[in-house]
């Protein structure tokens, strides 16, 4: 609807009542090409038709910055809601190879009149923040659960589908021996192939516009000597894209001013990239996510700028949300004026592990938590990260039902801590501390895959049991109103429907609806919009309850719009 122009923004249709927030990018001539001013503004515009052409009057109610976009907005927004972001979202995933490189979605105009990160929260600075964390958020005032801390797009952002790294290519006893032959690094030690590419996009981006080096990304942890001097050198492994990088540096330092920060680009963009970059994976816990509905073609890492000062808690009282490369932060509990708001850094399943765990998997220059020892010898031995990961659910599913289910009783025996693997000795292990000797979260993913299995084969009441156990899980171990609970709920209301506890149902589905409209807002519209995909699955065979309610789908008898 409006197209940015040089010094000014205008609706681009006549014949047409505009009534809307907007956003604008205004190019600022008056100081010359490279000063650019962005704001966002409540900009009521009326067009008026004429026989000749149109005119144009437009007036802006309020202006703003709103820090949380990025650094350069280039285009309008084209986009009202969440619900269209979802539209976006769908029509992208679906377009398989045809779609462009990344989803560089807009931001909902629904977002851009929220009050902004300025009103909500307060940057600390490092030399404020005693705790040594350096730089952190900080509530300015009582938040209540579900407040919108911030929308945001990120600076730079790589797709899961661009790591086409030499483990993937090559046969896994040719892997072996080409690191051995050359005494390559350990995998865990390498830089992700996804932060090589990330960085060579943002050298890019810094040779085309340098303010994105100097007003933003300079901001970002490692900024001191000292700060820098205390992390692992970054080590770039592959040849090509080593010279790919020193060619850029080399074109930034030929940029007028650019000179004396090439060198400090080189040696600390690097490490702003492996400390800040934020997974992005739109409805990730959908039981539909790994599916031909799902979302993981649009899955990758991006570099965001203020998102980047929240610091990691193992209890986070903020979750992030992204549509596309969108991102949304949270509050996911009430938090007092004064309180450091603060995400986890790893998946919310893994929050309740050891602290030695919690540790292995996060892999960063920190210690999360006061124990970072093993809780017993067993747990030493056991997996250093879950092991019911995507691939072995994907192994699963492709399964028949009664091949699966046995599967599934043999993963969840080893799982916790009952029978070893094949091969191994009982003798050696027994159970962790806490009673397994995986992970906890791939118990539960064993759970969720065994009561899939279950309703395939009819066994609902069964199933149903399961889901309330996973309910169960994930009010436990996993950060209030987690969105993991929002679907395992939807499918023990389904379940329950299904076996006709009409009552138990429609808790389970309220619950599932509060948590759900607690974290992205819209109501029972939007709870059936962003979950659609998980709503349509059929796991379960149709029951005579529908009969009894004169026929209503499932959906509508559960959240009736
Ligand atoms: C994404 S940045 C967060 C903002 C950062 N504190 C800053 O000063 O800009 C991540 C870095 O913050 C620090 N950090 C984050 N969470 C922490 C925690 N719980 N304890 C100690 N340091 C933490 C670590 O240095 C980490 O590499």
């Amino acid at each position: 609807m409006l197209e940015e122009e040089y010094g000014y923004a205008m609706p681009k249709k006549t014949g047409e009542n505009v009534c809307r927030p907007a956003i604008f990018h205004i190019v600022d001539t008056s100081y010359g090409a490279e000063s650019t001013s962005e704001f966002s503004a409540r900009c009521f515009a009326l067009s008026f038709v004429f026989p000749e052409g149109y005119a144009v009057f437009w007036t802006c109610l309020a202006t703003r910055t709103h820090p949380s976009l990025p650094h350069r907005i280039t285009a309008a927004s084209s986009c009202d809601n969440m619900e269209e972001l979802l539209d976006k979202a769908d029509q992208w995933a679906r377009a398989g190879g045809e779609q462009p490189e990344r989803p560089d979605f807009n931001v909902p105009e629904e977002y851009l009149a929220i009050p902004t990160t300025e009103q909500y929260l307060t940057l600390h600075h490092s030399s404020e923040n005693e705790n040594s964390k350096g730089n952190s958020w900080f509530a300015q005032r009582d938040l209540p659960a579900g407040t919108l801390l911030m929308v945001a797009k990120p600076v730079g952002m790589v797709m899961d589908w661009q790591d086409d790294s030499v483990e993937e290519i090559l046969p896994e006893n040719e892997q072996d021996d080409e690191d051995d032959e050359e005494g390559m690094m350990d995998d865990d030690d390498k830089e992700p192939r996804l932060n090589e590419l990330l960085l060579l996009q943002l050298l890019d981006t810094i040779q085309k516009e340098p303010s994105i080096w100097t007003e933003c990304l300079c901001t970002l942890f490692p900024r001191t000597q000292q700060e820098l001097s205390r992390l692992p050198a970054w080590v770039c492994e592959d040849d090509d894209i080593f010279c790919q990088i020193e060619a850029s540096i080399q074109a930034i330092g030929a940029l007028p001013q650019m000179g004396d920060l090439a060198k400090e680009i080189s040696k600390r963009l690097p490490l702003i990239i492996r400390y800040n970059i934020l997974s992005i994976e739109t409805c990730p816990e959908l039981l539909s996510y790994p599916g031909p509905e799902g979302h993981v073609s649009l899955s990758g890492v991006g570099l965001y700028h203020l998102p980047s000062f929240f610091n990691h808690s193992s209890t986070p009282n903020a979750s992030r949300w992204a549509i596309g490369d969108v991102m949304g932060v949270v509050a996911n509990q009430s938090i007092k004026a004064g309180t450091e708001i603060c995400i986890s850094y790893i998946e919310h399943d893994v929050l309740c592990e050891s602290a030695f765990r919690r540790n292995q998997v996060l892999r960063m220059d920190f210690v999360d938590g006061p124990v970072s020892e093993p809780a017993s010898p067993f747990e030493e031995e056991g997996p250093d990260v879950p092991v019911v990961d995507s691939d072995v659910q994907n192994e699963l599913m492709e399964m028949d039902p009664f091949e699966r289910l046995s599967a599934i009783e043999e993963l969840l025996q080893q799982a916790t801590g009952a029978k070893r693997p094949e091969g191994e000795q009982d003798s050696a292990m027994g159970t962790t501390a806490n009673g397994t000797s995986w992970f906890q979260c791939d118990v539960q993913n064993l759970r969720i895959l065994k009561a899939i299995s279950l309703e395939g084969l009819g066994q609902t009441k069964e199933a149903l049991t399961l889901w309330e156990e996973s309910v169960d899980f994930c009010e436990k171990t996993l950060p209030p109103n987690d969105e993991n609970t929002i679907v395992v709920r939807v499918q023990a209301a389904f379940s329950a429907l299904a076996v006709g506890n009409l009552d138990k149902a429609r808790e389970q589905a309220l619950a599932a609806l509060q948590t759900h409209a607690l974290l992205f807002g819209g109501g029972v519209a939007r709870f059936r919009r962003r979950m659609a995909a998980d709503l349509r699955l059929k796991l379960r065979p149709e029951t005579g309850t529908r009969t009894e309610l004169n026929g209503a789908p499932a959906v509508d008898i559960l959240w009736p719009l």
